[in-house]
This record gives C-alpha cells, sequence and structure tokens, in this order.
C-alpha cells in the first residue's frame, strides 16, 4: 500500500489514473488523417506515454529540463505533455501558429533541452541551433539529441515544475508562468469537485496549445475519467463545420472563448439547435457580451452556461453559473466566489479590505494553485506574488490578479476591467463592458468593442461594430445619437466604425491594440 498517493504530486500520475480503473474507455476522440473520428482509450494513451518517455529517457535530461512541445491539442501531445511531466521536464506548449519571432523569444528564454514537434507541425527551420525531436502516435525520434546532461536530481516532487506557459501579457515582453505539479493537480482536483465535469462527459476543447484554457480542458476531462474531443481550427472555421463536428463527436460540454460563438450566433445561430447532446459550455478570458450570451442560451435550451474567471497564474480562480434565463435587466455578469479550496478578497488603493458591496477593489486571490513565479525574471514576480494584505508577517503570498471587481449583497463578485487599461476620461473610470453592451442593441450591429486611444493629452473612445450580413450601409450618426441618449457624455464614443470582424489575439480574445488601430484608421 503507497503510503503517498503518488497522483496527488504529478500531473501525469493524476491524469492516467483511469486507465487503471477504465482502460477501455475513450481518453481522447480526434480525426484520423482520412478525417474519421477515432477513440484513443486511456490504456492507449498510456501506452503511448510509455512509448514516449523510454524514448526521452536515454537522452540523459535532467529534472527540470525544458522541453518545448510544438503541436495542436491532441492525443499524442497529450501523451507528450504526459511523458514530460513523468520524468520531471516542464513542457512549454506552443502552437504550430505562433509566429517564428514570437517562438525564438521563447527557446531563447527557456533555452530548452528539447524542442519537440508534432507530426505535421511544419515550420520552416529556425535560426536555433538547439536539439529537435518528431513525435505522432508512431512514436517519438530525436533529430539532433541533446548532448547528455549531469543528472543531479534523482526524484520527481510535487513542487517541481509542471509547465511553463507564455501569455502575451497585456504589456510588453511575453512572460512565462511557471506552474508546479502540485498547485495544478489540486486546482484540477478542487474543480472536479465542484462539479463541472462528469465522467460520462466528452469535453470539448477549442483553445490553441499555448493557451491554458486548452491544458485545463485536457486536465478536467483526463482528471475526471472523461473523454477529452480537442476540435481543430479546420473544424471551426464555418459555423457549419464547427457544429456538424461537435454533433458527430457527441460532445456533451464546450470549452470556448467567447469569440468562438460569435460566427454561428451572427450567421446561423439556429445551427445550435443541432446540439442536443450539449449540456454545459464553459466560456472563459473575457466577459461574454450579454447580447450574445442571451441568443446562446436560447438556442442551446438547458444548457449549463458556465462563466470560468481567473489568469493562468493560478488556472482560473471561479466557475459561476450563468443565470437561466438571463434577464434583460441584467447588466454583467458575476464571477461568483472562488472555486472550493481557494478565496478571493477585493482590496481597495490604500490596501484595505473591501467588504461593502458596490465598492470596487483589486481582487487578491489565496490560493494552494498560485504559480511559482514567473520565468527568469524575479522582479515581475514580486510585484505579483504579494505578502497577503490582511496580515503580512505570515510570509504567505497571495495572487495579486490587476482585475477590479465589486461585490453585490450576495457577496458574489463582479468584474469590472484590467487596473492597468482602467485608463480615465476626463477624471472619470470608463466601463467599456457598458458601453458595448449600448451599442449592442443597434438595429443591424451583432458584435462590439469599444477602446480608449490616447488624443491630445486626454483619451477618446472609439468603437467598432460588427453588423449581420444583410445591414445596410452602417449611419454613424444615428448609432452617435443613440449612444448620446443611453451613455453619460464621457461615455460616449467619438466616432464608431463598422468592421467585417472584431479583432483577435492568438488566444481569441478581442485585440484591443489592434482594434484602437483600425478604428483610427478605418475611412
Ligand atoms: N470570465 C472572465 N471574465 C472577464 N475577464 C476574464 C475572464 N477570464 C479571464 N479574464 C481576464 O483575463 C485575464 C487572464 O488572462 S489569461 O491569463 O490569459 N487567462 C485566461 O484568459 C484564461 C484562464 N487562465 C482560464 C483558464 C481555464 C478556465 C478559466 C480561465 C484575467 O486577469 C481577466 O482580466
Amino acid at each position: 500500500m503507497e503510503l503517498h498517493d503518488p497522483t496527488a504530486d504529478n500531473l501525469c500520475q493524476y491524469l492516467l489514473a483511469p486507465a487503471a480503473r477504465t482502460p477501455d474507455k475513450a481518453a481522447v476522440v480526434e480525426p484520423d488523417e482520412t478525417g474519421t473520428l477515432t477513440e484513443v482509450s486511456y490504456r492507449q494513451l498510456a501506452a503511448l506515454v510509455d512509448e514516449y518517455t523510454r524514448a526521452l529517457e536515454p537522452l540523459g535530461l535532467d529534472v527540470g529540463d525544458r522541453v518545448v512541445v510544438e503541436a495542436h491539442s491532441s492525443a499524442a501531445a497529450v501523451a507528450m505533455l504526459l511523458a514530460c511531466s513523468k520524468l520531471g521536464l516542464p513542457f512549454v506548449p506552443v502552437s504550430p501558429q505562433t509566429p517564428d519571432n514570437r517562438l525564438l523569444a521563447i527557446l531563447r528564454s527557456v533555452e530548452p533541452a528539447l524542442h519537440a514537434r508534432a507530426d505535421g507541425a511544419d515550420r520552416r527551420d529556425l535560426p536555433w541551433a538547439g536539439d529537435t525531436a518528431r513525435f505522432g502516435r508512431s512514436g517519438l525520434t530525436t533529430e539532433h539529441p541533446p548532448a547528455p546532461r549531469t543528472r543531479r536530481r534523482r526524484r520527481v516532487l510535487a513542487v517541481d515544475t509542471a509547465y511553463i506557459i507564455f501569455t502575451s501579457g497585456s504589456t510588453g515582453r511575453p512572460k512565462g508562468v511557471v506552474m508546479s505539479h502540485r498547485a495544478i493537480v489540486t486546482f484540477l482536483r478542487a474543480v472536479i469537485a465542484d462539479g463541472l465535469v462528469g465522467d460520462t462527459d466528452r469535453v470539448a476543447s477549442t483553445s490553441p496549445l499555448q493557451f491554458d484554457f486548452a491544458l485545463f480542458g485536457i486536465g478536467v476531462a483526463l482528471g475526471s475519467g472523461a473523454t477529452l474531443v480537442p476540435v481543430g481550427r479546420e473544424n471551426l472555421d464555418s459555423p457549419r463545420r464547427m457544429v456538424n463536428f461537435l454533433r458527430d463527436a457527441g460532445v456533451t460540454q464546450v470549452h470556448g472563448v467567447p469569440s468562438l460563438w460569435r460566427p454561428v450566433l451572427r450567421h446561423d445561430p439556429e445551427l445550435l439547435k443541432r446540439l442536443d447532446k450539449v449540456r454545459s459550455v464553459v466560456f472563459a478570458g473575457e466577459s461574454f457580451p450579454l447580447a450574445e450570451l442571451r441568443r446562446l442560451q436560447e438556442m442551446l435550451a438547458g444548457a449549463r452556461l458556465v462563466n470560468g474567471y481567473g489568469a493562468t497564474e493560478s488556472m482560473a480562480a471561479s466557475f459561476t453559473d450563468v443565470p437561466d434565463p438571463l434577464s434583460a435587466e441584467q447588466r454583467s455578469l458575476s464571477i461568483g466566489r472562488a472555486h472550493s479550496g481557494a478565496e478571493m478578497t477585493l482590496v481597495d488603493t490604500s490596501g484595505r479590505v473591501v467588504t461593502r458591496p458596490g465598492v470596487v477593489g483589486e481582487i487578491h486571490l489565496r490560493s494552494p494553485s498560485l504559480f511559482s513565479g514567473y520565468w527568469d525574471d524575479p522582479q515581475a514576480t514580486a510585484q505579483v506574488l504579494v505578502p497577503d494584505p490582511l496580515d503580512p508577517r505570515h510570509g504567505q503570498v497571495v495572487l495579486r490578479t490587476g482585475d477590479l471587481a465589486y461585490l453585490d449583497e450576495r457577496n458574489e463578485l463582479y468584474f469590472v476591467g484590467r487596473a492597468d487599461s482602467q485608463v480615465q476620461i476626463r477624471g472619470n473610470r470608463v466601463e467599456l463592458g457598458d458601453v458595448e453592451s449600448v451599442l449592442a442593441q443597434l438595429p443591424a450591429v451583432t458584435s462590439a468593442a469599444a477602446t480608449i486611444v490616447p488624443r491630445g493629452g486626454d483619451h477618446v473612445l472609439m468603437a467598432g461594430v460588427v453588423l449581420d450580413d444583410a445591414a445596410a450601409p452602417f449611419d454613424e450618426d444615428a448609432a452617435l445619437d443613440f449612444c448620446a441618449q443611453e451613455l453619460s457624455a464621457y461615455m460616449r464614443p467619438r466616432r464608431i466604425r463598422p468592421l467585417a470582424d472584431l479583432p483577435l489575439t492568438e488566444n481569441g480574445k478581442v485585440d484591443r491594440v489592434l482594434l484602437a488601430r483600425l478604428v483610427t484608421t478605418a475611412v
């Protein structure tokens, strides 16, 4: 009898545990090379992990040596991540879409022992002389095996790094978020214990591998003994393709950012009624505009819609059910309260804890699942892992999220925005979400985004709107008049420009930097 439960300390042990209980259960469902959906059982996944582990072991890599894994989410990619975890090799997931210069910056920063690329992830050779390997369902081959390294550690521990995720970061240089095995396994156990996923679920994950929303899908699907259905970009590029893929794969839970749903809601919302097996949707990454969320709720009648809030630095912090029905009066979505085992506290600018409803403070997260720090950046780490404002003497650190929120009367949190983007306009704090929800009420508008652009020492508010196809030419003056009726003077956009689509970041969030450029240059 193991005195110590190894699944608690290692991501691979934890996620492969179902292989012992239900070896023939599908762990992953994915299209094969002909596009036919195939099932990879937990037993087959475990066998692939063993095969990769056997191929990696002779390379003599040491606990803590990094492996950059360049792949789309797939059974082979999952097996690669788990083989790295088993050997104590922190994986750094990047998607094949990552631009060359960003991948080079990551390679130069983490100095990986190996750059492992999935079969089919073809990228022109990079000016990087490091060691590379290729992997797929047929195994792992090293093109340039790394020189043997001196092993200094004998055991893989819970405190060792499971992965490093580079966030684009709202400002400047990408930062590597270092997550330990203990942090991620503790988090996954808590979220599964809260009942988000059950072992009969088929969990569709639509985010690219370098976004921890994808790791979240892998973690909760395998951690609960359910089935992961990675959805490739080729199955997301049209509403019909997406709906047909989700239906044919028998998906019961869909994970995705709000923009995942925008095209089908705009072009063919009725298609969503075909998803009669979908019992729940988890969205994360940014606020889901209420007008669009209401339409999704109508189309997926009865499905549970969950607002997943949080940052890569703790993977996430809360999962809150959207009220059903979402009343027309509701102006913003709650991010509820922290998942079990964690706690969110609001702290005001003078460091005092906010307990009164309606008062805005910065969310501080206490949790056993906080990241270890930013890779090679102790200064940036010290900015966000701060002494507990309630009593610094403990030496315990909390995550300073940079997110502003307020409490309602039921002690539930409502997200207001990023502290670093709470630009004042003539001294007033602008809530972009409020501007966007007014714009979404315009007749021809199917989605809207607002942004603040500097103009002559102050800031002005500009907006972009996406029109439904049949719309006549956009009448900006009428739209500005409507905003004048609905919004206080400082919240009114200076210009409202029609856009073909809202610009998105690599992870599918609205790209407000690109938006600012588009709306100020649109003719
Ligand atoms: N539901 C939200 N409403 C509103 N603003 C939000 C929300 N979820 C994030 N955000 C924003 O995005 C920031 C975090 O960005 S991030 O580090 O890239 N991480 C994510 O976006 C996803 C996150 N790690 C995650 C992964 C898996 C499940 C849930 C959440 C937060 O600090 C918030 O500002």
